[in-house]
């Protein structure tokens, strides 16, 4: 990943499991203004950057550019209540999923009254390791235009990036690209569970169908095709994907079951919303 002209903003990145440790990899090959990581399991960060285990050791004058809430929604109510003592005036970006800007907003002013903080939210995902991320970002009104321009700097580090204007949207960002990553690498067991199967060495199969998602993937990216075309230009009338697609298509298969697992996805990030 080639270095960032001007470094990104300073984050205090509270939590750095699968997703918070997936975007700093991006942001510490682009090159990041002084920051602080928390989370509790032993990391390491090169040098300025620091890792605390608990929000009592962050050195008192670090004064982040923007506080970015990654871990887990149900376990955030703590997290938010020491910040909101330690930063009245924060610029939050929640990578959280479901917990709408009302909810945390409402408990980090509940821990300190006096605080005033901005919250933006985003819904990244894993694959922001190396560059390739995707994540929808919602700002409400009140965000101002650096704010807003200091997360989505972040985002853009590690991936594309959409705005979506109404925060509900970011649950439907969330059921398509936030958990997106995890349908493929499911199809991807799958395939190599099948061609085993079908009487492949396990060694061959995991390659096989490794590398067709990735493949399909690239081509899809750098193609101007839709996705239909691109469909049809793999399936010869009367040959064998024809075969396979009759049974991916059945109308009680995918055409039905992607959209349910989607509303499914959707369905539990308004369970988490507060
Ligand atoms: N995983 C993904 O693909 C995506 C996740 N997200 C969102 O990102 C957030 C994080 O998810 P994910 O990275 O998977 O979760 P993880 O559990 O992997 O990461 C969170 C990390 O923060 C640590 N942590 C939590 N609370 C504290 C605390 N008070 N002090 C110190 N460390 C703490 C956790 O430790 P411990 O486990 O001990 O609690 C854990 O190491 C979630 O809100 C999720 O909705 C968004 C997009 C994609
Ligand atoms: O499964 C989850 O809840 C998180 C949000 C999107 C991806 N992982």
């Amino acid at each position: 990943m080639p270095a960032h002209p001007s470094p990104l903003p300073s984050v205090l990145l509270a939590g750095c499991g699968q997703m918070g440790g997936a975007m700093l990899e991006g942001w510490l090959a682009h090159g990041l203004k002084p920051s602080v990581v928390l989370d509790r399991h032993s990391r390491t960060v090169p040098a300025p950057h620091t890792v605390v285990s608990t929000l009592d050791e962050i050195p008192a004058p670090f004064q982040p550019d923007v506080i970015v809430l990654a871990v887990k929604p149900q376990k955030a109510d703590p997290v938010l209540d020491t910040l909101a003592v330690l930063y009245p005036q924060a610029t939050l970006l929640s990578v959280m999923a479901g917990r709408t800007v009302e909810s945390l907003t409402r408990r980090y002013t509940q821990a300190n009254p006096k605080a005033n903080p901005v919250l933006i939210r985003a819904m990244p995902n894993t694959p922001c390791a190396i560059g390739a991320g995707m994540s929808g970002l919602y700002a409400p009104p009140q965000a101002t235009d650096t704010q807003k321009a200091h997360c989505a700097a972040l985002l853009a580090a590690v991936g594309e990036t959409v705005w979506v204007e109404r925060e509900e949207l970011i649950d439907s960002v969330t059921a398509i690209s936030g958990s997106g990553p995890a349908y493929v690498f499911l199809l991807a067991e799958l395939l190599e569970k099948a061609g085993v199967e079908q009487g492949l060495p396990a060694e061959n199969a995991r390659t096989l169908a490794r590398k067709t998602l990735y493949g399909a993937g690239a081509l899809l990216n750098q193609s101007p095709a839709d996705a239909e075309e691109l469909r049809r230009r793999v399936t010869s009338p009367g040959g064998t994907t024809a075969e396979a697609l009759k049974v991916f298509m059945a109308p009680d298969a995918w055409p039905a079951i992607v959209p349910r697992a989607v509303a499914a996805a959707a369905r539990r990030a308004r369970e988490l919303s507060s």
